[in-house]
């Protein structure tokens, strides 16, 4: 069991998500953190956090300064620069853990679960759900995908620009707009 130093990698890959968010347009108060035990828990924490997030935009009966992007559809030079929290529902959900493999079957498990559980809900709810699961043999494997290792590139960047392009997409699909 290799549960060491999780947040030395966590932290550094939530907060590259955040700065390509950010990056992209979107309101710091439009982004929802919440923490699970552990990566098993994943599934159902994507699932039950987007149903609340429907929940509160049905039960909320002002509308928020936009969602996680801001009002925009594809524009994102023209999101709403007001600060108050969206209460729409979510538009992606990114999934972000860290496996890393121990001494028994306990690895393979949870990757092979979890994974199949994060799609499952992907599509059962329709909404965008990153896969921001590393799923590595050792520490330094993870760490060198979290940018803290020398020269390494922090991957979470790629989840928040991927959260972003797909929260864009499936609006315009939701339109009707293929463009
Ligand atoms: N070994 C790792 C775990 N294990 C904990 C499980 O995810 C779960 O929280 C527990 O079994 C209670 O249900 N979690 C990780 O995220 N990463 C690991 O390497
Ligand atoms: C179920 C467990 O937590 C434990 O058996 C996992 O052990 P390992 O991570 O060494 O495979």
């Amino acid at each position: 069991m290799a549960l060491l130093s999780r947040s030395a990698i966590i932290e550094p890959l939530l907060n590259g998500t955040k700065k390509a968010l950010l990056a992209s347009g979107v309101q710091e108060s439009n982004i929802v953190v919440q923490s699970v035990p552990g990566s098993w828990e994943l599934p159902i924490a994507c699932s039950k956090l987007y149903s609340a997030s429907q929940v509160q935009s049905t039960s909320s009966s002002t509308l928020g300064a936009g969602d996680l992007l801001g009002g925009s559809t594809s524009d994102l030079t023209s999101l709403s620069t007001t600060n108050s929290a969206s209460t729409a529902p979510f538009d992606a959900v990114i999934a972000i853990g860290v496996l890393i493999k121990g001494e028994t079957m306990h690895f393979e498990y949870i990757a092979e679960s979890v994974s199949h559980g994060l799609m499952r809900v992907q599509l059962d709810t329709g909404v965008p759900l990153i896969f921001g699961l590393l799923t590595v043999l050792n520490e330094d494997q993870a760490l060198a995908r979290a940018g803290v290792a020398s020269g390494s590139h922090n991957h979470g960047e790629d989840w928040g620009a991927a959260a972003v392009e797909l929260g864009v997409k499936r609006r315009e699909w939701a339109a009707g707009k293929i463009s």
